[in-house]
């Protein structure tokens, strides 16, 4: 068969899968006794896997932190230190109870192994609608689907999600569970401010990043060939912070000094992880480090991730936050990042020795220069300033020099980094509100950033959230 003839069988197979829409359990249900094609990893990834170990043994482990002992002083440097090298933690006397954590695992049971009708009628692969049903939002992207399928739920604009959106069989005990994760995500901002050296209340205020949030609720079924496929493809979380909850089957594996480590599952531990997010604004004092999850034969393996996305919300734009420069190669950063005059704290404290010493951003006095100019016009010359705003970041990040005048960045790079616009759909009794506000997507490998830019004095630019948005488009 030639390589378009076998494209075309594996879109076939895609499609097949995905119109069933009952994901991986329906195949599972349906009795196959093999993995299909369309799980099974590239051929030079198996082999390269097969030269490290698969299940290693390494003594290697994640640190376990116990919120309820000894000095908070103790417990933030822990957090610190562990933040900077594995970008993972565990802990354990959360104050979350157990019963809580046993009931919203049995409640993604239920939902997963329940009526597929109501799975069907979920299924979607649309990831900012409030609540869906979905096997790998990515698939006819990536290159090899996942064993896996997801429940979420979205939380990600002000008071938008309608509980009666969510399946009944797991309603209340998602809901109680995301208001006791909440305060929990919250007591954990507190310690990583102080992690930061700032003011204990500064990224909870900053971000509001515990507002907005996604609830993952995996479904990893057994799989009869578990070394073939993967759980979860490796990935860096693009939210602020992770809290996740996993079975005691186990499969979890973080990126450590190159080598796939275990996270052991400890019972009654919450596992959690930084973000893209954080290790930009931290500019990569915390880090967000690549992750897995394994296929299993012994499964079902359930995992409940919160992911803290921050809402997509016009209370942001009062944090006046100015981010001026990015970069996505490793590590992430944030090149320069302040916000609003006067207050450039975070940047202070996270700012590299090179964005220290040029203290004033030429390309930020440029784009606010461009912005006061322009602050009256219509909104399609405010998105191509903002378009030119966004090649400017793309650039600095670069290290490349800027001029709104010349011909400021290369197609290649534009291509590489796909600028998506959308008109901010917030509604509301200002009709003014969509040309003063204006919300744009940079999209890199599939996963995207989001942010907001108001018009208003100061003219800001806020981070909004940060998304996976490989499923809004190239659908075929
Ligand atoms: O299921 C797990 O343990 C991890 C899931 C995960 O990494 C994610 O949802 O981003
Ligand atoms: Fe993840």
């Amino acid at each position: 068969m030639g390589s378009g003839e076998s494209e075309n069988e594996r879109i076939r197979e895609l499609k097949d899968f995905d119109s069933t829409k009952l994901g991986v359990k329906g195949l599972v249900d349906e009795g196959i006794q093999s993995v299909p094609n369309i799980f099974i990893r590239p051929p030079e990834e198996l082999s390269q896997e097969l030269n490290c170990k698969r299940h290693p043994s390494s003594g290697f482990q994640i640190p376990v932190i116990d919120l309820e002992s000894g000095r908070r002083e103790e417990i933030v440097s822990q957090i610190l230190g562990t933040s900077s090298e594995w970008g993972f933690f565990q802990v354990v006397n959360h104050g979350i109870p157990a019963g809580l954590l046993d009931g919203v695992m049995e409640g993604t049971r239920l939902f997963h192994e329940g009526d597929g009708e109501t799975k069907k009628e979920l299924y979607s692969r649309d990831t900012r609608k409030q609540v869906n049903f979905c096997s790998n939002y990515d698939l006819y992207k990536s290159r090899a689907a996942n064993w896996r399928d997801t429940l979420t739920v979205n939380n990600l604009f002000d008071g938008h999600l309608d509980p009666n959106d969510i399946p009944s069989i797991c309603r209340d005990v998602a809901l109680e569970y995301t208001r006791h994760m909440k305060k929990l995500g919250d007591m954990l901002l507190e310690l990583l401010s102080l992690a930061l050296g700032l003011n204990p209340n500064y990224l909870k205020l900053k971000t509001e990043c515990t507002r907005g949030w996604s609830l993952v609720c995996h479904y990893y079924p057994a799989c009869p060939g578990p070394e073939l496929t993967l759980g979860a493809s490796s990935h860096s979380d693009p939210s602020f912070f992770t809290l996740l909850l996993q079975d005691q089957i186990g499969g979890l594996q973080v990126l450590y000094q190159n080598q796939w480590v275990n996270v052991q599952p400890v019972p009654g531990a919450l596992v959690v992880n930084i973000g893209d997010i954080l290790q930009m604004i931290s500019n990569g004092k915390l880090r967000s480090v690549d992750h897995r999850v394994l296929a299993n034969c012994i499964g079902p393996r359930i995992s409940v991730a919160l992911f803290f996305t921050g809402l997509i919300s016009s209370a942001k734009f009062q944090n006046n936050w100015v981010l001026v420069g990015i970069k996505f190669e490793e590590p992430k950063t944030v090149l320069e990042f302040c916000s609003g005059p006067g207050d450039g704290r975070l940047a202070d404290h996270c700012s590299t020795e090179e964005t220290r010493r040029t203290k004033t951003n030429p390309v930020a006095e440029q784009v606010f220069a461009m912005l006061q100019r322009e602050k009256n016009c219509k909104l399609q010359r405010k998105k191509s300033i903002i378009t030119v705003i966004f090649k400017a970041l793309i650039l600095m990040a670069h290290d490349k020099s800027f001029s709104h005048d010349s011909k400021p960045y290369d197609e290649e790079e534009e291509q590489e980094l796909q600028f998506q616009m959308t008109e901010n759909k917030e509604k509301g009794e200002d009709t003014n509100a969509m040309d003063r506000s204006i919300a744009l997507t940079l999209e890199k490998n599939h996963r995207g950033i989001s942010f907001a830019l108001h018009l208003e004095t100061p003219p800001t630019i806020c981070l909004c959230q940060s998304f996976r948005t490989h499923t809004a488009k190239a659908e075929p």
